[in-house]
């Protein structure tokens, strides 16, 4: 496990948008798997800079988003969908063709969920999965649970989720309650897994995570067992951590903690 720590949030998206983008340019016909939420938002933001720039290209990539909700319209504002429209792919090159998500409005969701897992094979499985974190240690949609499906599943969302997405609907009665998304197995097959973490609210489980006993209690822990997982931290989300993990690294700009 590498971890680094940065002095800024900026800083972080900049490191992160640079492994993605020097994936790419080692590997144009890069295989990526995409997360939502607030925290990938500044990497997007970069990764388009960079195109527009003429650092990098998506052209011959391809993409799997981690997760999507059931039941909302893919032109709704808030499904996974609209989100990466807005936030990537209406700014880059990449054909949409290859932009993948799960479908959550499939007529037959275990179909979907197969459809899905098929396509991540047949494109030689992914190489590079970008990972938010949710407060109870949720990676994609994978709940805290007593078992944990390895595929594509459809999934009920907790309740502590709902509440902490419901900052993007009007009210918590439209959160969605059940979404489809990759699951462990699927996630930990990625060749590197890129953790990201921000603010002083995520230290609590960044802790757990990688610190606390690997257990379906906390799905991120299970990322421990991953050979090649860099977790890029700002001050905040790293503060919990204690001084004497191993492998520790920093960035320029990062510290040693
Ligand atoms: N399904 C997503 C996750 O993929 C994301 O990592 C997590 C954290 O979100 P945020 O980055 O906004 O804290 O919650 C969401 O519910």
């Amino acid at each position: 496990m590498n971890i680094q720590v940065f002095a800024s949030g900026d800083q972080l998206d900049e490191a992160c948008a640079d492994l993605i983008g020097g994936m790419i340019r080692i590997k144009p016909r890069a295989v990526l798997g995409l997360a939502t939420g607030g925290t990938p938002l500044g990497v997007y933001r970069r990764l388009i800079d960079d195109y527009r720039n003429g650092l990098v290209s998506f052209r011959h990539a391809t993409t799997f988003n981690l997760d999507e909700y059931v039941g909302l319209p893919e032109d709704h504002p808030e499904s996974y969908h609209a989100y990466m429209r807005k936030n990537l792919f209406d700014h880059i090159d990449l054909p949409l063709s290859r932009a993948h998500l799960p479908n959550g409005n499939a007529a037959d969701l275990e179909a979907e969920c197969r459809r899905y897992d098929a396509l991540i094979e047949e494109a030689g499985g992914i190489d590079l999965q970008l990972l938010g974190i949710g407060h109870n240690g949720h990676i994609g949609f994978n709940e805290p649970d007593r078992e944990l499906a390895t595929g594509t599943h459809v999934v009920e969302l907790a309740e502590k989720t709902r509440q902490a997405n419901a900052r993007f609907f009007n009210s918590i009665d439209e959160v969605p309650r059940l979404a489809i998304t990759m699951g462990v197995g699927t996630i930990l097959k990625a060749r590197t897994i890129v953790l990201m973490a921000k603010g002083e609210d995520k230290a609590d489980i960044v802790r757990r995570a990688l610190e606390g006993p690997i257990t379906t209690d906390c799905p991120a822990s299970l990322l421990q067992a991953h050979p090649q997982l860099i977790v890029l931290l700002d001050q905040g989300a790293a503060s919990k951590l204690s001084k004497s993990l191993p492998d520790r690294t920093t960035l320029s700009g990062g510290r040693s903690v």
